[in-house]
């Protein structure tokens, strides 16, 4: 497909919108070693693309960066929970109307059982508006072609040619992204998100899903309180309306550098905000702690998540505290812990203690996807519903233990029909897989199987 928006080409010395200090230290940090980069044929033209973004308005804005790291400090002192959530890989074929839409629908139902289950805030942050980047694991594939690494870089369809990383993508995804963030805030501002719609779609859930008994009774204890505040004329113009947030893993170094920009924090000081989206995470790949990807996180006001696979010492989980969040600022620094259901309960408990023990006060996320794909029978790749929620019930398990807030859920999800996840109240089986199996990378859950893990999240949340 061809880029979007022409590139411009300027002299050199025009290029960057950063100040000449800031721009030096970006350089420095980006200097480091950093894995999971492409190899792009030509760097004049990566250059050129990158000169071409830093002119572009930026995705997200400051203030609403900061609106959400407020936000997130509730959720960081057990006020609220984390909800987060989409497509493993968005791909540009795949950014339709119908399937923004279908996303935040499903990110919305999750997020009001999850409010009405445990009565706590939710802040959602959609996996939308930039998630086009992947590390993985091999460079090549079965084919022996160079890995398809996200649509920012390559395509996935297996021909030599569509491999070549190519850096006018970058400009794609950026147009893609902000036409993602369009159609989710005029969502927003049009009431898509008023709670007496979001419950009807969950009256289809409860309505057209085999578990539908079992949630019968939470969906109508809902409708009563809106009813009953209704009859009370009691003033809920605070449910007609919600705040969905951006994020996508920081992974493609060019893209997020070009993304940069400074601007006045809450407190005027000058800060450097990466402004591709409002949240911003660091992979289990990347997250070496002397390379490029955490020293740029490091020097960002965004909040910044960090994976943690079950490979993470207590003492590499306390240097990502120290160097990520140094102002010890609630709020700005997640631990998404992506174990496994097998490794959660033993390798979880000593990062959480000895993190605590630093008085920094970090939110505490679930990622039960990565650490529980398997290979099926059939040769998909896929994921149990049961051992999702199992790694969500041992994260649980070890935070009621220690006393610590099991703050976040974060679930790869689609509003769209498909087949790639097993189990879940329809029991899909390996069979069942090739039916709908979309994904261009991991596997997702359905809306029945997401909807279905926010009731029994619910549950685990209210104790
Ligand atoms: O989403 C996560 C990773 O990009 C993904 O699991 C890597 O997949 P691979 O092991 O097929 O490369
Ligand atoms: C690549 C991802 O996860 P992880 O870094 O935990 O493997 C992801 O969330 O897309």
């Amino acid at each position: 497909m061809p880029a979007l928006i022409e590139t411009v080409t300027r002299p050199r010395e025009a290029a960057g919108t950063l100040p000449p200090a800031v721009a030096a230290r970006v350089t420095d940090a980006l200097a480091r070693p950093a894995a999971q980069q492409p190899d792009y044929p030509r760097t004049g033209a990566v250059t050129e693309v990158r000169e071409t973004l830093e002119r572009m308005p930026s995705l997200v804005l400051p203030g609403e960066v900061d609106r959400l790291h407020r936000r997130l400090a509730d959720v960081a002192h057990g006020r609220a929970f984390l909800l987060h959530g989409g497509d493993c890989a968005e791909t540009f074929a795949g950014n339709t109307e119908d399937h923004v839409r279908a996303n935040i629908r499903t990110l919305l139902q999750m997020a009001v059982v999850l409010t009405y289950g445990a009565s706590l805030p939710v802040v959602k942050v959609g996996r939308i508006a930039g998630q086009y980047a992947k590390p993985r694991s091999k460079a090549t594939d079965d084919l022996n072609l160079p890995v398809y690494r996200g649509d920012i870089v390559n395509s996935a369809s297996p021909t030599p040619a569509s491999r070549v990383a190519d850096p006018a993508r970058m400009l794609s995804a950026y147009a893609h992204s902000a036409a993602a963030l369009n159609h989710v805030r005029s969502m927003m501002a049009s009431g898509a998100a008023d709670l007496g719609r979001v419950q009807g779609w969950n009256q289809d859930f409860v309505r057209d899903s085999p578990a539908g008994e079992r949630y019968r009774a939470l969906a109508a204890d809902i409708d009563d309180g809106l009813r009953f505040m209704s009859a009370c004329q009691a003033d809920h113009s605070a449910l007609h309306t919600t705040e969905v947030y951006a994020s996508h893993e920081a992974l493609l170094l060019d893209y997020e550098r070009a993304m940069l920009r400074t601007a006045e924090g809450d407190d005027g000081r000058s800060r450097l905000y990466g402004l591709s989206g409002h949240f911003l995470w660091i992979g289990e790949r990347t997250r070496r702690l002397d390379g490029a990807h955490v020293a740029l996180a490091s020097m960002l006001a965004n909040p910044i998540g960090v994976k943690i696979g079950p490979g993470t010492t207590p003492e590499q989980a306390v240097e990502y505290v120290e160097r990520l969040d140094p102002d010890s600022r609630p709020g700005r620094l997640t631990l998404i812990s992506r174990m496994g259901r097998d490794k959660v309960r033993d390798v979880l408990p000593a990062i959480v203690e000895k993190v605590t023990a630093t008085g920094h006060r970090v939110i505490w996320q679930c990622d039960p996807m990565h650490g529980n794909t398997k290979e099926t029978a059939s040769g998909y790749k896929s994921r149990h519903f049961d051992d999702i929620l199992d790694e969500v019930q041992g994260f649980f398990q070890v935070h009621r233990s220690l006393g610590t807030h099991p703050g976040g859920l974060h679930i790869e999800l689609t509003g769209d029909h498909v087949t790639e996840c097993l189990g879940g109240a329809r029991r899909l089986d390996d069979a069942s897989l090739a039916a709908r199996y979309e994904t261009n990378c991991d596997p997702r859950l359905n809306p029945e199987q997401s909807v279905e893990m926010a009731f029994l999240v619910a549950e685990l949340m209210r104790g």
